[in-house]
């Protein structure tokens, strides 16, 4: 069991209208700790009726919330943010609990969240309008900037805490009000949230929890209720496109946060153990379960024996095992769904020609655990060229020219982070102007921060989330003409 020095943040109900409340139908659904199996604790489970009093809560209680002062919206959400860094323990706890991961990153998620609220505390402040040079002498005009409304939200396992994090923070930071709806593998964390944004003052209907297996359902309410006028979600890109056609019916703001398949290039003139560390953590992070995490490393020809000895010789390194244990560098994958989604792609691969140097797979630590694994002799016909992997499976692509690099990294539907490793100061320019993503990593592996833009374009998504653009996506923008001057 989860020994909490504050055992009230660990919820069992989900959290609308400022109550803690049990399913209208008494339904539960099990959480359970990936590494063990164990279940960690029976939660009530909720459907679209409370998702709708959830939506006609934030709705009543919008106009309020809407009309606090920037400073008022600041003090709470920074307030929010002492809160959650003070409790960064208990949250990671209960967080490797449900999810799996390592309890060092863990505390790196929870602060990365938390990060997002400190960061739009202060974004509030700048939400500027403009004054415009008049087209005759008896107008003036002005732009002001409103916050959208009612904004409902639907989160991934992989991040249980981060990814509501960044969203609930510029939401709230532009005067919305706001519905989450996190993964029903995952809702511990959300619910830990919830308990501590009541603690800074988060005022009753302004932050909603809904949890439930239906999720379906839920998420049909979310996108068709005429209430919800923001819709912001982050997951596969499948379900993404079904939720942001829902979305269409009352034509819905979106943003969407969606799959990715990264590429890796290490060219010749890289730094071959800088890229080895990058390429390790960027591909094992979370087990390899990000939408950002390197999906297809590709390798010049004259580095390909030095990289691929010493990365693998890395890989079989990596301690695997539960998240608590010390030292556990790859904790287990979120369920046996995902071990048998990574088994079929690397038999796939294996099957048309793939060599295994570092053969991971299935593991004994547990049902939910498969070991890091390294392929070569992979190329575009198998299925983990085209498809995200999320798991710890890491297939070396080779090739020969800059510009063979960049039409294999680019040929994919997606368009989410990217990464080289390259010191030729022409060459860098060419490849990161070249490379269609929404994100550039150059001799990094880790890219993710509040200050930065974080988001995709093709079918990654739309929209970013961070930086001095992400309050943008929960404002909308006013035009005032004034005559007769
Ligand atoms: N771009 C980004 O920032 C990120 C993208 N992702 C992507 O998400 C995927 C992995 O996460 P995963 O959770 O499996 O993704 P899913 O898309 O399966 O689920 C994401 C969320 O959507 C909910 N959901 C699933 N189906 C529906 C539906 N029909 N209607 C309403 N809600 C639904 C899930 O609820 P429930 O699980 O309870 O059914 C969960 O809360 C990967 O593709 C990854 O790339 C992940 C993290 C970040
Ligand atoms: O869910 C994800 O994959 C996150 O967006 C990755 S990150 O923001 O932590 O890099």
């Amino acid at each position: 069991m989860l020994n909490l020095n504050s055992p009230d943040l660990l919820r069992k109900q989900s959290y609308i209208d400022g109550e803690w409340v049990d399913a209208d139908n008494g339904n539960t659904l099990d959480v359970t700790n990936p590494a063990t199996g164990e279940v960690i604790a029976t939660i009530a489970s909720c459907g679209a009726t409370e998702t709708r009093r959830a939506i006609e809560s934030a709705d009543k209680a919008w106009p309020a919330w809407r009309d606090r002062t920037v400073k008022e919206r600041a003090k709470i959400l920074r307030d929010w943010y002492n809160l959650i860094i003070d409790n960064v323990d208990d949250l990671a706890a209960i967080l490797t609990a449900e999810q799996g991961k390592p309890l060092s990153e863990a505390k790196t998620e929870i602060v990365y969240g938390a990060n997002y609220l400190e960061w739009f505390a202060e974004e509030a402040k700048r939400a500027y309008g403009d004054v415009i040079a008049p087209p005759s002498k008896d107008k003036r005009l002005v732009v002001i900037k409103q916050p959208v409304g009612v904004t409902a939200s639907i989160t991934p396992w992989n991040f249980p805490s981060a990814m509501i994090a960044r969203k609930v923070a510029p939401a709230l930071a532009a005067g919305c009000t706001f519905i989450s709806k996190p993964a029903s593998e995952t809702p511990l964390s959300a619910l830990a949230m919830a308990v501590l944004a009541e603690k800074a003052g988060v005022p009753k209907g302004v932050f909603n929890v809904v949890v439930g297996k239906s999720s379906r359902e839920i998420g049909t309410e979310m996108t068709t209720n005429p209430l919800v006028r923001k819709f912001t979600f982050t997951g596969s890109t499948a379900v993404g496109k079904q939720l942001q056609a829902q979305c269409a019916g009352t034509v819905k703001k979106t943003s969407m946060e969606l799959g990715g398949n990264a590429p890796f290039i290490v060219f010749d003139d890289a730094d071959i153990d800088a890229a080895v560390k990058g390429a390790i953590i960027c591909k094992y992070r979370n087990a390899g379960q990000t939408c950002v995490c390197a999906n297809r490393i590709l390798v010049q020809a004259g580095v390909f024996e030095e990289f691929s000895q010493k990365f693998t010789a890395a890989v079989k390194a990596l301690k695997v095992g539960n998240g608590f244990d010390a030292g556990t560098e790859v904790g287990p994958m979120i369920n046996t769904g995902a071990v048998a989604d990574v088994k079929a792609l690397v038999e796939d691969a294996m099957g048309k020609g793939a060599k295994a140097l570092s053969e991971g797979g299935p593991s004994d630590l547990g049902e939910c655990f498969f070991t890091p694994t390294v392929l070569a002799d992979v190329n575009d016909t198998m299925r983990l060229f085209k498809e995200e992997i999320f798991g710890p499976v890491a297939p070396l692509f080779k090739f020969d020219t800059e510009e063979e690099a960049i039409r294999m990294a680019n040929d994919t539907e997606f368009g989410l982070a990217s990464y080289f490793y390259a010191r030729d100061i022409g060459r860098i320019w060419r490849v990161a102007e070249g490379l269609e993503y929404g994100m550039v990593g150059i001799n990094e592996g880790i890219i993710s921060n509040e200050m930065a833009p974080f988001g995709g374009i093709k079918e990654s998504g739309s929209g970013r989330e961070g930086s001095k653009y992400g309050i943008d996506d929960y404002l909308e923008i006013k035009y005032l003409c004034m005559g007769g001057i």
